[in-house]
């Protein structure tokens, strides 16, 4: 059962929603639709719940079109973040309702849907809460009772709109986890809308992460991670440090530094953007030809990991940069230290002479040939 979502424009007055939005979803994935807040993302969930509409484009599965079906038809179930349950409902009958709306012919028997709920709430773990109202459970209770009340149609589909965005965050990483394997379990495939990075890269299988209504990038959490196609990614995803540079015989020149760089082929002469994560740059405390001179303004310690504010006169900016603490340790790097720095690789992004914006096309990750004795004395 594939999802095929071609060319989709949504656009409220002036505002595009969704500009070109094409993706396809595989059986059985779990898609994460992740981006600001404004991107779209709610958009495109409620296109493919049949609770909105695009302008264009269009939205198959399995080649047969799904936009001409109503909610109700699609086969999908629904939890939002703020998606009520019925409070003078109890959880049974919370549960119960999709399937007792049913037209007569289809709605099952009474001892079906007591079959069905009792089922569900074991899935759900909660077992023995049939009676409560939905004021008596906490908030990750709720969300489980809404997830079940989704389930209870057997939908093969399952869009969740930030549905533990309103929880705290122990509850949240609890509940993320559980979802992942409910997911596997009944081989559903799964679209969620989110804000938070982090519950993306550990969910999904695949992220699409959206910006101003257009998909930036699609990837599994790992290349988005690694491999971001566009500045906003780099951005948006992860820490990173950007450094304004210039590109010029096949160099990259970023403050009084010339890297001799591997492959710059195809790329003219011109200013570009590089960037860099904090824990691909090298330190050592050593004074080193190449690589950039930087005073160790602040470390600090989050867990394993030791974050640390450079000083880069050369650049005119602050770069950060991050190894293990024990490594830190060891090689006394404490505040006011000054070291070298030596980007390990940085993605560069040619800026075009007549946008002033971003090549994407041109995007190149380049690792800086340093010369021998300067690896030498860094080892
Ligand atoms: N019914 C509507 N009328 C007018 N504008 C709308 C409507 N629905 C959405 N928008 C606008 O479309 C844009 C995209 O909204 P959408 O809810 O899809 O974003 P989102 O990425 O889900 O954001 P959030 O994370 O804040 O929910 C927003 O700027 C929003 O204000």
């Amino acid at each position: 059962m594939t999802i095929d979502i071609a060319n989709l424009h949504r656009r409220f007055a002036d505002f595009r929603a969704l500009d070109d939005v094409s993706l396809t979803i595989a059986p059985g994935e779990f898609v994460a639709l992740l981006g600001p807040s404004g991107s779209g993302k709610t958009t495109l969930l409620r296109i493919l719940a049949g609770l909105d509409f695009p302008d264009a484009g269009s939205v198959t599965r399995d080649g047969r079109d799904l936009l001409g079906i109503s909610a109700r038809e699609r086969g999908v179930g629904m939890v939002f973040q703020h998606y009520a349950l019925f409070r003078h409902m109890t959880v049974f009958d919370n549960i119960a309702f999709g399937l007792r709306v049913r037209p007569r012919a289809k709605r099952p028997s009474r001892a079906e849907i007591a079959d069905r709920v009792e089922k569900l709430l074991k899935r759900v773990q909660l077992e023995g809460f049939a009676n409560r109202y939905p004021a008596q459970l906490s908030g990750g209770q709720r969300q489980r009772v809404a997830l079940a009340r989704a389930l209870a149609t057997e939908p093969d589909v399952l869009l969740l709109d930030e549905p533990f965005g309103a929880l705290d965050a122990q509850v949240r990483i609890a509940l993320r986890r559980w979802l992942r394997h409910l997911h596997e379990e009944l081989g559903l495939t799964t679209v969620f809308v989110t804000h938070d990075q982090e519950e993306a890269l550990e969910l999904a299988d695949r992220v699409v992460v959206m910006n101003l209504g257009k998909i930036e990038q699609v990837g599994t959490p790992d290349e988005i991670y690694q491999q971001p196609a566009t500045p906003f990614v780099f951005e948006f995803i992860g820490k990173v440090n950007k450094v304004p540079v210039r590109i010029s015989g096949g160099r990259v020149h970023a403050g009084d530094q010339r890297f001799d760089a591997d492959p710059l082929d195809g790329v003219a002469d011109g200013t570009a953007v590089a960037y860099v994560r904090p824990e691909h740059l090298a330190l050592t405390p050593a004074a080193l030809e190449s690589g950039w001179k930087a005073t160790l303004r602040h470390v600090y310690l989050s867990g394993s990991v030791a974050h640390l504010e450079l000083d880069v006169p050369a650049l005119g900016q602050t770069l950060e940069a991050e190894l293990g603490g024990d490594e830190a340790q060891r090689r006394s790097l404490t505040t006011g230290v000054t070291v070298t720095v030596q980007p390990r690789h940085l993605t560069v992004f040619p800026i075009d002479s007549k946008t002033g914006k971003p090549d994407l096309q041109r995007r190149r990750v380049v690792h800086p040939r340093y010369g021998q004795a300067a690896i030498a004395r860094w080892r």
